[in-house]
């Protein structure tokens, strides 16, 4: 690919869900050890980076309520610069569709799609596996971004092996609070000592959250949702949520659920897909 050729293009950051969440144990650090399943979804946040010629990382758009120099994306570029010694700058345009702090990891997405792309237009050279650990730097759920396909994920999210799921469709509720993720990780009644299982158990329907509980007593709305949705499917938490999920074999089934409960919610509809859009994309290029 020419490496100049992506400048100005939009990039999707895709979202994801977890389909399953065990805590298995806990590093000495406190962090919580996990298996995970993360699906790629078809919904996106978009990038555009614009080359700038005095150094800066800027962003046309700053999303309300964060501050430029906390946003990942400024966070995922000045980290480049600085573990490289790039001089280049960039100013990013972010197209912000993905609801934020509901566990699709819009954020975490964004900073991976700024890794990848502007490792490409600087033409830094960084393996995938350096950008993963780089990402990680930023939060657990930035590597699997990097990796770009749906995966098994272990550790803290970031041993990551590929998986292939089927491509279904998913209702996605975002109930209207926001799930703070220490707070879940931090709770007594947590359960945290769940047996190990493998690809294969998941595959056969072991597919718990073991978050999922310890929510739903703490964020009522998050229960609503699952009890709305369940009318449906089975209804699962994403990750620490808020979000709540639902897969439906065909569009039609999902698109019906979907009619049946936009009106009282923020609800979305989205497409598993093994490949991340943003590997898509950059296949295509
Ligand atoms: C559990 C997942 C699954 O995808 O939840 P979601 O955020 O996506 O819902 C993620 O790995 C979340 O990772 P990340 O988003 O980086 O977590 P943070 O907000 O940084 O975590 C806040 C706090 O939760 C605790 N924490 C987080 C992750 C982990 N594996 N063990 C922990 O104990 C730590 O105390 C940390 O300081
Ligand atoms: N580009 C960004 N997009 C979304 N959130 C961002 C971004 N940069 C920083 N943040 C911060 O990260 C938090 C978590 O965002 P997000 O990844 O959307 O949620 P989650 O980790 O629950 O999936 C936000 O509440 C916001 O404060």
């Amino acid at each position: 690919m020419d490496f100049m050729a992506g400048w100005g293009e939009r990039w999707p950051a895709p979202a994801k869900l977890n389909l399953m969440l065990r805590i298995t144990g806990r590093r000495p650090d406190g962090y919580h050890l996990l298996q995970t399943v993360f699906q790629m979804l078809d919904l996106c946040d978009w990038l555009t980076f614009h080359p700038v010629d005095d150094g800066r990382v800027t962003l046309r758009n700053p999303i309300s309520g964060v501050p430029e120099q906390d946003d990942l994306t400024v966070r995922a570029a000045n980290l480049l610069k600085s573990h490289t010694g790039c001089v280049r700058g960039v100013c990013i345009d972010i197209e912000k569709n993905l609801p934020m702090g509901g566990g699709l990891g819009g954020g975490s997405s964004d900073a991976a799609t700024t890794l990848v792309v502007l490792n490409r237009l600087w033409g830094l050279g960084l393996s995938k596996r350096e950008l993963m650990d780089l990402g990680l730097r930023l939060g657990a759920d930035v590597p699997v971004f990097v990796f770009g396909c749906s995966a098994w994920g272990e550790g803290v999210g970031e041993d990551l092996q590929a998986i292939t799921l089927p491509e279904q469709w998913f209702v996605i509720i975002k109930p209207d609070c926001h799930v703070n993720t220490g707070e879940i990780f931090s709770a007594e009644n947590l359960t945290r000592n769940s047996a190990v299982i493998t690809m294969s158990d998941f595959l056969a329907g072991d597919n718990r959250n073991d978050c999922s509980e310890v929510v739903c007593k703490l964020y009522r709305p998050v229960k609503d949702a699952i009890d709305a949705l369940s009318f449906y499917a089975e209804a699962r938490l994403t990750g620490t949520g808020a979000c709540v999920f639902a897969q439906f074999c065909n569009k039609e089934d999902a698109e019906s659920a979907l009619e049946g409960l936009k009106d009282r919610w923020l609800v979305f509809l989205a497409k598993g897909s093994n490949q991340s859009a943003l590997y898509k994309k950059l296949e295509q290029g």
